[in-house]
């Protein structure tokens, strides 16, 4: 099987939607907003902004029904090996598994294993939080580095800074680039007799994450001796063999497992920094957050399922209407990372052109994601938003409330440019606005001619709002259940594998060969012209 036929009768409706204008739908409509917002629990997902309706959403459902994207669904809860080119499965639901169901692959309940490493963290945590695991120096640690690349670090960075206000133990900090202005501009203000080093790496063998460890373990060495590396160092990781040999503690490891994919780890034991910044009670009810999203996503009707309908809105975006991008734009200085996080958790996943089967697809897969937090994008990038030649669909997030009540009139003006940005995305500004407005300015015919056409927008761009009542953990978990699914209801209906990512090996085999010839072990030959010639620049200087 290739890629899908997208159906011709709502190709046709993409194009009837967008000519009638976002403008008209809604002046038509006054239902509009109720029609085609949808909830669970405290969360609002508007997809009112979008060119679609109801039926369209029916149509669209029905679709992915026939692609097979439910009984996909039902296979990865159940344990079977969707992963089909690692032969794994695919079961980051069952590390929030709060329930007592248990959960199988090849027939053996994978819940005990969960439940003890989660009790084993939490002793950890608890230890490292209230002191009673001090340094080899006697000193409670008062700060914690993480260091991972990739999901060993996007997922635990990104919910640290989310999770700031609950944070109420040691300081995090993250080293990920092997870059080492990283790991020097880290350790410069750190002491070693106070900091805890968490190495986290699925596989153990990451270059960037064993270098960054290799010098971590030097730093510690060098201030307090080898016989402090016990003490000083933890570790997360799959291959526990590859950890004991890196001389780690073995009371001190926390394993996972290859049915969770790098970047949909947060909720295994690479959680672990933001359980000991915010708490095992905390990171309980972000798992909470998430397990709660992951029955929704079971249970609830295709046409009022928010992980289906914000897959549904991606294929309507992506295949219907053509957008080669999404913007992620939480309206949250604490989700900075999100952004961030959500390219390794969609673009890995659906960045695919073949399918399962190994055929070319035959439809646009996975488009790019980007963004930043508003309101600091306006005053970057907007401006390509409004105005540019590209129409990129925005996905803004937003909380009624902060958590700094003593700030609320900051709030106020975040809440009120988050859905400024969508109204002016929508409703543009015509040319008669835009003359309108000049000649209240004062201006003459003239310059009123001149200048119009650069104060037209042309509006009728889509967008759709993500709303909770505040940021909490559980907000959180939920929030990154969702996008999980959805990336996983769209990889279902491309018929691709969301859950490997082959494309990032090519690059890593091709580092290793050039390394030897920058630092002169080999001659450096046998290459292109371009870079043999950055190469010897490089060197040379
Ligand atoms: O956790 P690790 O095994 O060190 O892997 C870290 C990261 O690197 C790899 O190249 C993958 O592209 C990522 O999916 C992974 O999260």
């Amino acid at each position: 099987m290739t890629g899908p036929a997208f159906p011709q009768d709502l190709k046709q409706k993409a194009e009837a939607f967008r000519s009638a204008g976002l403008r008209r739908l809604f002046a038509d409509d006054p239902g509009r907003f109720d029609a085609l917002s949808f909830g669970f629990e405290d969360l609002l997902l508007d997809l009112s902004k979008m060119h679609w309706d109801r039926e369209t959403i029916a149509g669209l459902a029905a679709f992915a029904r026939e692609r097979g994207m439910e009984d996909r669904r039902a296979a990865m809860f159940s344990g079977e090996a969707i992963n089909e080119t690692e032969a794994r499965a695919v079961l980051h639901v069952a590390l929030r598994n709060r329930g007592d169901a248990p959960v199988l692959v090849d027939g053996r309940d994978v819940m005990p294993g969960v439940r003890e490493t989660l009790a084993r963290m939490e002793a950890f945590a608890n230890g490292i939080r209230d002191g009673s695991i001090l340094s080899a120096a006697g000193r409670p640690f008062t700060d914690v580095v993480n260091i991972g690349i990739g999901g060993s670090d996007l997922g635990p960075a990104m919910v640290t800074a989310a999770l700031a206000p609950f944070a109420d133990g040691p300081r995090l900090h993250y080293v990920s680039n092997v870059d080492g202005a990283h790991i020097a501009d880290t350790l410069k203000g750190l002491d070693p007799r106070s900091t805890l080093v968490i190495v986290a790496s699925k596989t153990f063998t990451t270059i960037e994450t064993m270098t960054n460890a290799r010098t971590a373990r030097q730093w510690i060495v060098k201030a307090l001796g080898e016989s402090a590396v016990g003490a000083h160092f933890a570790a997360v990781s799959t291959a526990l063999d590859k950890v004991g040999a890196f001389g780690i503690d073995p009371a001190r490891v926390f394993g996972f497992w290859d049915w969770v994919g790098g970047r949909y780890s947060v909720w295994s034991a690479i959680g672990l920094p933001v359980m000991i910044a915010i708490g095992p009670e905390g990171f309980a009810q972000f798992l909470e957050g998430a397990h709660a999203l992951d029955r929704h996503f079971l249970e609830a009707e295709a046409t009022e399922n928010l992980p289906v309908l914000l897959g549904l809105a991606g294929i309507w975006h992506r295949n219907f209407c053509g957008f080669p991008a999404r913007a992620i734009l939480p309206y949250d200085q604490r989700l900075a990372r999100l952004p961030a996080y959500l390219q390794q958790l969609d673009m890995e996943s659906n960045g695919k052109r073949v399918t399962l089967s190994g055929e070319p697809v035959d439809c646009a897969t996975g488009p790019l994601v980007w963004g930043e937090p508003g309101t600091n994008g306006q005053h970057a990038f907007y401006q390509l938003l409004h105005q540019g030649t590209d129409v990129i669909p925005c996905e803004f997030i937003v909380a009624a409330s902060g958590h700094e009540p003593e700030l609320a009139h900051h709030h106020a003006l975040l809440v009120a440019n988050c859905l400024a940005q969508s109204e002016a995305l929508m409703n543009g500004r015509t040319r008669e606005e835009a003359e309108a407005l000049l000649a209240g300015e004062g201006k003459s015919a003239a310059e009123i001619a001149r200048l119009a056409p650069h104060k037209v927008f042309p509006g009728n761009r889509p967008s759709l709002t993500i709303v909770h009542d505040r940021l909490t953990p559980r907000a959180l978990g939920r929030l990154i259940a969702l996008y999980e699914h959805r990336v996983f209801v769209e990889g279902a209906i491309w018929n691709i594998n969301s859950f490997d990512q082959w494309g990032v090996e090519l690059g890593k085999v091709l580092a290793n060969e050039l390394l030897p010839m920058l630092d002169g072990r080999e001659p450096a030959e046998g290459r292109d012209s371009s870079t043999l010639g950055l190469l010897d620049r490089l060197r040379s200087r």
